[in-house]
């Protein structure tokens, strides 16, 4: 019969070769893995044979010990593991780590039952299917796989990331709602959830394009059957699509793009020619839905790609996973039926379809702030400096309030906006909430570049660091200003805000 497991029979394996030691009532056998280990043999030879648990917790994340579950020989005899093993789809224990409706001593007026069952089956589709991906995409910087993007057109989550409407009806989503029933709550809740893989270019690679500019073909579309196959084409993840607006030359500034589309002599086909940049999921895009300057103005066109039609891959500061494109249009063909709106009114086109994804960005920043923000928290508790956890020194809890304060605001912000959403028309949005989701988005950015800047201080070094301890706090410093600039960058979003506000600024003197 072997030997029952105590805390003296770890301290006789003491030598290199016969390393056992104690992490969270666990025992692992360290023997073959001294000389493998990332920190080197002489730091486990120093703690051989005794409970490390407190040395581990202040230099590891926990998923470690999931990842060598393998190397450990079972329970201390009589005693049970302490450290909470979080299980697919469980929601965070720490507080403040997930918003508020999702605590259970927390009432919220904007959430039923449907949106509580699909959080937590898409947080399993997450971490099942995605953070994996994630993970690897992030790191060796190639596209999104057409396994997973079949996996989520057959859960119908790539149809889901268009937001609520007609094209979600008669379908079930994630197996566990109907298409009609889906409001922009689910959509927020679809939003925050598929940013918690942690890894921002592959956040992007994961259909972005798609989401941003099916949309616009989806409302602006004047050929029915074109639009109908066009969608049907792109949710079924057979075709991929991007949004072709920004050049070298216009940004944010969007009337001087120099992008042209000119009838040909018989009036069927637009041509195309001109170059676009920053163009997200280009690389692999089908289709690019394309800001060009026409006879008396400005209009949007769906360019399918041909020979005509070149990208070129752009490095940015996060991954390549997310596919930045340069896009050069040569001369392109394209079917006049392909225009979308009216010719030289574009502008309506782009900027009722700016909504949307302005508001998707805020709830996914606002999501990876609260993120980051329960990292802080569990750094700081685990973290042993002077003798004392991190988290008994003032100016940390200082810099947590500051973080709760930014990551709650913002969310209760958001979600009014999302209720207001909720009870108006396409058009009524466009007109009333173009102002204050610019604003919010701007402020949930600016939030971000302070829960940013006080997170990597928290850490320190590790905040500095790929891999380990710091790894989410790391990337979200170097990849917040995506979300600032992208979609509109703070400062026009602030100044439209107001502009807004002044257009409904009453005649009167007051
Ligand atoms: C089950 C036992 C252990 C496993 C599986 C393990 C595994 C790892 C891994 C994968 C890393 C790379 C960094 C990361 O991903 O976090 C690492 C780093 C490190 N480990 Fe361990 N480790 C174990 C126990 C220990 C113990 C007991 C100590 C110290 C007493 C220790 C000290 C270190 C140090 C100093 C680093 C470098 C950390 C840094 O650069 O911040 N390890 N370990």
């Amino acid at each position: 019969m072997k030997a029952p497991l105590t805390r003296d029979e770890v301290a006789r394996h003491t030598s290199e070769d016969d390393l056992w030691v104690i992490v969270d009532h666990k025992i692992y056998d360290l023997s073959d893995f001294v000389e493998a280990h990332p920190g080197g043999s002489v730091v486990l030879t120093q703690v051989a044979g005794q409970d490390a648990t407190t040395a581990f917790y202040n230099l590891h994340r926990h998923e470690v010990l999931q990842q060598y579950a393998s190397l450990c020989l079972g329970a201390v005899d009589g005693e049970k593991s302490e450290v909470i093993d979080p299980q697919p789809g469980d929601l965070s224990k720490v507080p403040y780590a997930e918003p508020l409706w999702l605590a259970p001593q927390f009432k919220s007026p904007y959430y039923s039952e449907s949106h509580r069952k699909l959080q937590k089956a898409i947080r399993v589709f997450v971490e099942e299917h995605i953070t994996p991906e994630a993970m690897q995409k992030e790191k060796d910087g190639t596209f999104i796989s057409q396994e997973l993007i079949d996996k989520m057109a057959e859960t119908n989550i790539l149809a889901m990331r268009l937001g609520p409407g007609k094209h979600l009806h008669g379908r079930k989503l994630l197996g566990v709602m109907d298409g009609k029933d889906f409001d922009y709550f689910h959509d927020l809740v679809m939003g925050q959830e598929l940013t918690r893989h942690n890894q921002r270019g592959f956040q992007d690679g994961n259909m972005a394009g798609m989401t941003i500019s099916l949309t616009a073909v989806q409302q602006w579309c004047n050929d029915e059957a074109l639009k109908q196959r066009i969608t049907e084409e792109v949710l079924s993840g057979k075709k991929k699509m991007s949004l072709a607006v920004t050049e070298a030359f216009a940004g944010s500034d969007v009337a001087g793009i120099r992008t042209t589309a000119e009838l040909s002599e018989d009036g069927q086909h637009w041509l195309i020619n001109g170059t676009k940049k920053w163009i997200t999921n280009g690389m692999f895009s089908d289709y690019f839905v394309t800001g060009c300057k026409t006879k008396k103005g400005f209009s949007v066109i769906l360019v399918p790609r041909t020979e005509d039609v070149e990208t070129k891959l752009i490095k940015t500061s996060y991954s390549t996973a997310a596919a930045t494109t340069y896009i050069e249009f040569n001369n392109v063909k394209v079917p006049r039926n392909h225009l979308l709106g009216e010719e030289d009114k574009g502008f309506t086109v782009i900027m009722s379809n700016f909504n949307h994804e302005r508001w998707m960005m805020a709830c996914a920043v606002i999501r990876w702030s609260r993120t980051v923000l329960e990292e802080c928290l569990k750094w700081s508790h685990q973290r042993i400096v002077f003798g004392k956890p991190l988290i008994t020194q003032p100016v940390i809890r200082q810099k947590i309030a500051r973080m709760i304060s930014l990551v709650e605001s913002n969310q209760a912000w958001l979600e009014q906006i999302t209720h207001q959403m909720n009870h108006m028309t396409y058009h009524q949005q466009s007109t009333l909430l173009s102002g204050p989701i610019a604003l919010l988005k701007t402020f949930a950015t600016r939030s971000a570049h302070e829960i940013a800047d006080d997170a990597t201080n928290i850490f320190g070094g590790r905040g500095l660091t790929q891999s380990g301890m710091g790894r989410v706090v790391e990337m979200f410093a170097r990849t917040y200003k995506f979300d600032a600039i992208l979609g509109g960058a703070e400062e026009v979003l602030a100044d439209l805000g107001v502009r807004q506000a002044m257009k409904y600024m009453p005649k009167a003197m007051l």
